[in-house]
């Protein structure tokens, strides 16, 4: 970790020897550490405030314990968590994940990260995240449903509009996230905008569902632009095939790019001569329906490649759309010496600190998650003024507030990313959302 200084090696080091030591939550501490620390050394309310210390430490974590039962009656316990990060800048807002991989870890650092994220769309909404290590697959869609309320049965007295506003997130869509909303209602006695990602029907916002992936495009566009070019003929890999991957891979076939990639944890589908619009539905499909995309039909030019990932394909341009940690070293040095340009994270901490590493060192351009797939959150940042509007907006209206929010993000973290005559976009990203959110914990006093 060369970028590491002594003053975020002090701040780190008594974390790092905590015998409860969570990985995940420690590199995306790091990540931001060792770009803030000296700016708020440098500011003397900042330093009195003790804004990194207090960020690091999420105001609670509730945690909950989630019995339900299955379709042979018999008796399910799952674990359940929602970790409120902070609500200096807004309510709580963060999406829920349902994986048998969840742990407390993995959403205190994406709760974590949401804070920051949230706090680069420009909107005024805190940061949290929530989930369970509940496995969705092969479970029924009434045993979900029955999970869902389950869920609700013990964390709707947390959640409300201006309370905690969660959304979805991996393998949490509009489907799971209606359920959620239903028992909440019903547990609260009330109808209020306390989930964002809602059907169409009863208060979602048109576009949210599309919003994350199409965000990553209109964001590696923008930096496209930086460098003097456009998407136009560029060849991209997309890893994932679900929300985030399908439509950041459509946007990017729109705006003329050859998409050769989509993947999920069995394989890699790849596409030689570009994807289709057709052939991303077809994937859509597929996951919609809880079925494999192992075997694609010949007209849509598809070959699956088993047991691999996208990475070894050459590329110009990279857009991570699974899972953490999806991208390690080996995969880094694959894409840097087949000439990669640029990579852009629609996944949340997608690549390991070793990749991170071979990134920065060759130079290569990586747009983080907490900018280059904030457009979910922004958009859902939109659903909740619709909501307390009681208005409804166009499609295109949100489309078009949506590139706007991401091009302003874009200039927010080119103006604190200049290094050496380059752009770090992961330092710009880490200082201008810490800029906002220390200005408003030093506002509000020590507590
Ligand atoms: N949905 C949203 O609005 C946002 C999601 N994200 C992040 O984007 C990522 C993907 O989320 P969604 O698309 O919403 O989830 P999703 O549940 O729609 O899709 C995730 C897909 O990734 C695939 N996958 C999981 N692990 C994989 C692996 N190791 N290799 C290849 N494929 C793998 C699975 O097959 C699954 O279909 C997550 O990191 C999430 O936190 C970030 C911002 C907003
Ligand atoms: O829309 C939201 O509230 C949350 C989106 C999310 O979970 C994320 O940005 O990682």
């Amino acid at each position: 970790m060369e970028r590491r200084d002594a003053l975020s090696e002090l701040f780190l080091s008594e974390l790092a020897t905590n015998p409860d030591f969570e990985p995940n939550f420690y590199n995306a501490l790091a990540e931001v550490a060792q770009d803030v620390l000296t700016i708020e050394k440098n500011d003397k309310a900042y330093a009195a405030a003790r804004v990194l210390a207090r960020l690091a430490v999420p105001d609670r974590i509730l945690s909950f314990r989630v019995t339900w039962a299955d379709d042979a009656g018999e008796v399910q316990v799952n674990q359940a968590w929602r970790v409120q990060t902070s609500n200096a800048i807004g309510p709580y807002k963060g999406g829920l994940r349902f994986h048998p991989s969840v742990t407390q870890d993995t959403l205190k650092f994406l709760g974590f990260e949401q804070c920051f994220k949230n706090a680069l769309t420009g909107l005024p909404m805190g940061g949290a995240k929530g989930g369970a290590d509940f496995n969705p697959r092969g479970r029924s869609r009434q045993e979900i449903m029955r999970f869902c309320q389950a869920l609700m049965a013990q964390m709707a007295p947390f959640i409300g509009p201006d309370q905690d506003v969660p959304a979805g997130d991996i393998n949490v869509g509009t489907r799971e996230v209606g359920w959620l909303f239903g028992a909440w209602r019903q547990r609260r006695g009330m109808f209020g905008g306390a989930f964002t990602g809602k059907g169409l029907s009863f208060g979602g916002s048109k576009m949210r569902v599309e919003a994350t992936g199409f965000g990553v495009v209109y964001f590696v566009a923008c930096m496209l632009a930086e460098m003097g070019t456009s998407l136009e003929g560029k060849r991209v890999l997309v890893s994932g095939k679900g929300n985030v991957a399908t439509h950041a891979a459509q946007k990017a076939v729109e705006e003329g790019a050859k998409v050769l990639t989509l993947s999920d944890t069995g394989g890699t589908l790849l596409a030689e001569e570009g994807l289709t619009l057709d052939a991303i539905a077809w994937v859509q499909a597929r996951k919609d329906a809880g079925e494999d995309i192992a075997a694609p039909p010949a007209e849509l030019g598809l070959r699956y490649l088993e047991g691999q990932t996208p990475w070894h394909i050459p590329a110009d341009i990279a857009l991570p759309c699974a899972t953490q940690n999806e991208l390690d070293q080996s995969a880094a040095e694959i894409l840097r010496d087949n000439g990669l340009m640029l990579l852009a994270e629609g996944a949340n901490m997608p690549l390991t600190p070793g990749a991170s590493r071979v990134m920065r060192l060759a130079g290569i351009a990586v747009a983080p998650g907490k900018a280059a797939n904030a457009g979910g959150v922004a958009v859902s940042g939109l659903e909740m003024t619709q909501n307390a509007q009681r208005l409804t907006w166009s499609a295109a209206r949100v489309d078009e507030t949506l590139r706007d929010i991401m091009e302003r993000i874009h200039r927010a973290v080119v103006a604190e990313g200049r290094v050496d005559g380059r752009i770090d976009y992961g330092r710009g990203a880490n200082i201008a959302a810490y800029r906002k959110l220390a200005d408003a914990i030093t506002a509000q006093g020590v507590l």
